[in-house]
């Protein structure tokens, strides 16, 4: 699909290696479970490449890495209670914010709605988006809250575009990794691949033109481009600059 982004009248954003650098927590969390039930805990370099397809899989992963592959599901399911008791009581205490992420959310919310689509489950994901000062910006949080909701899977997005009253191709999905892609192929949305995050390297054949490689190209992109008409009557300017010279045809 073309990047034309004079058509994209909202934008959602992918949460985890996208808006926020969030494997150490999710490193902690996962430890906490494993360690609580005396299982093998694991690096963040380890943890890191499991993340993109939400906690389950997630833990689904880490069972599968020390043999326990038919674990049973009270097991899974205790490990899940753990892992979401950890993620809410320190939702962003060894992760950060990427640097420019503030600042491209809250210039861009004078002119486009921007909601999260997450494969972390909803409370979770608000958990971590206050946390990182980004939730007032949004105008939604989709949470992969059942399994037949995960990106890649369409779901989150044609719901978030109907919830803002735009359709999928006015909305451009913003993520790090294979499911964001695919998920935006799936429902028909626009997307932009950050390289910045985790997952990116395996999308060697993505176009470079679908690339962005910092929160302020991304700005600068998406604010050039928004349509004069939009909900915002009286549009401001974005705080993130926006004259670093002319946009390229492939911005
Ligand atoms: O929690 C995860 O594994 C991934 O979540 P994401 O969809 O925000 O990248």
């Amino acid at each position: 699909m073309t990047l034309d982004l004079r058509l994209v009248r909202a934008v959602a954003f992918d949460l985890d290696g996208t808006l926020v650098d969030s494997a150490p927590d999710i490193q902690h969390a996962l430890n906490e479970a494993l360690k609580n039930e005396g299982l093998q805990y694991f690096d963040l370099d380890q943890v890191r490449g499991w993340i993109g397809d939400g906690p389950d899989m997630l833990i689904a992963r880490a069972l599968a890495h020390q043999g326990l592959n038919d674990a049973e599901d009270e097991l899974r399911t205790r490990l899940r209670r753990w892992f979401d008791a950890a993620t809410l009581a320190a939702p962003l205490a060894g992760g950060t914010v990427y640097p420019g992420i503030v600042d491209l959310v809250a210039g861009l919310h004078r002119l486009l709605p921007m909601v999260a689509v997450t494969n972390k489950p909803t409370p979770l994901a608000r958990a971590v988006l206050d946390a990182a000062g980004v939730l007032p910006f949004l105008d939604g949080v989709h949470g992969a809250d059942a399994p037949a909701l995960r990106k890649p899977a369409p779901a989150m997005l044609l719901a978030a575009s109907e919830r803002l009253g735009v359709q999928p191709r006015q909305m451009l999905m913003v993520g790090d990794s294979e499911p964001d892609m695919r998920s935006a192929q799936a429902a028909g949305c626009p997307a932009m691949l950050v390289t910045w995050g985790y997952g990116h390297e395996k999308l060697g054949g993505w176009p470079d033109s679908q690339r962005v490689a910092s929160p302020n190209t991304c700005c600068r992109r998406c604010a050039r481009r928004a349509p004069a008409a939009n909900r915002f009557a009286t549009p401001r300017r974005p705080s993130c600059p926006l004259a670093e010279g002319p946009p390229s045809r492939s911005s």
